[in-house]
């Protein structure tokens, strides 16, 4: 295989979906480069480029490619809806198909361009059993004991939803960080505000595990429309806004498809130097 820490630099791609925003290392035909340290150090927004996640695209046999997803800090995620949505804008453009599969920590998931544009993930089945969440111990989904009457839904990394009067209220840079780690998530969550503002439309504010507030998140806007489906708010097609734009949730019989907008930044080289300081 390749070595693409070799001394040309490594070519990246940033793009963002409905304001979450990405560097895609397209790693086909090479070795995985992605290490804990170099997404961190990519990952802040004044060391490095900056993003909400780092996507790495490898090889994969019986699918387009696969995908591995990271926190700015450093730490892995198992899913990243938006990212995924990008990263399938690019290849989706480059094999001239509109139409990919790829494999993630979840299994081989689908994407697609619709006629109007916006690209559209499969996200699969939404997780609604404590151990697959996960959560620390059994408890009801739909009601997590904990003040604020949370819902808890997996979609190949964990989700606290909380339904609230006014999302925009919400105190997100204490809340959420303070959330994220609590006990009953072993594996800290990602955390949702939403508010119902018309029939089967949601206003949703997020912070993520491993990256904190951001302007959108895929993955929480199918865990979201999922609880407010089961908790009877909404039908099963949602639309959520959010700080960076409008995502619309499916819940079908063979998943949770997410769509939205994807917008293509720029293109970069990391350097030598910084690829050598961040083994
Ligand atoms: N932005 C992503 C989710 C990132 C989740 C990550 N923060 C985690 O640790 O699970 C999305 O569009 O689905």
């Amino acid at each position: 295989m390749k070595d693409a820490r070799a001394p040309a630099g490594l070519a990246f791609v940033k793009m963002h979906g409905a304001g979450n925003d990405f560097v895609i290392l397209d790693s086909r035909g090479r070795d995985r480069v992605t290490t804990p340290a170099l997404a961190a150090a990519l990952g802040d927004r004044h060391r490095g480029v900056g993003f909400d996640q780092l996507a790495e695209i490898l090889d994969a046999e019986g699918a387009d490619y696969a995908l591995e997803f990271w926190n700015s800090d450093g730490s892995r995620a198992g899913a990243c809806g938006n990212a995924s949505r990008c990263v399938a804008d690019r290849v989706m453009q480059g094999l001239g198909r509109d139409r990919v599969s790829f494999v993630t920590e979840r299994g081989t998931l689908a994407a697609l361009r619709r006629p109007d544009g916006l690209v559209s993930v499969n996200m699969g089945d939404p997780i609604l059993d404590w151990q697959g969440v996960p959560l620390a111990e059994g408890a009801d989904l739909l009601h997590l004991p904990i003040a604020g009457d949370p819902a808890a839904v997996g979609m190949g990394n964990p989700h606290c939803v909380f339904f609230v009067a006014d999302a925009e209220a919400v105190d997100l840079p204490r809340e959420g960080g303070v959330m994220e780690h609590h006990p009953l998530f072993p594996k800290a969550t990602n955390v949702e505000y939403a508010t119902l503002t018309g029939p089967d439309r949601l206003r949703m504010r997020v912070w993520e595990r491993g990256t904190g507030i951001t302007l959108a998140c895929g993955s929480g806007a199918c865990a979201t429309a999922v609880a407010a489906h089961l908790r009877g708010l909404t039908g099963r097609r949602v639309t959520l806004d959010l700080d960076g734009g409008t995502l619309e949730i499916d819940w079908r019989e063979d998943g949770v498809w997410m769509t939205g907008p994807t917008t293509h930044v720029f293109d970069g080289t990391l350097t030598p130097a910084f690829l050598a300081a961040h083994p």
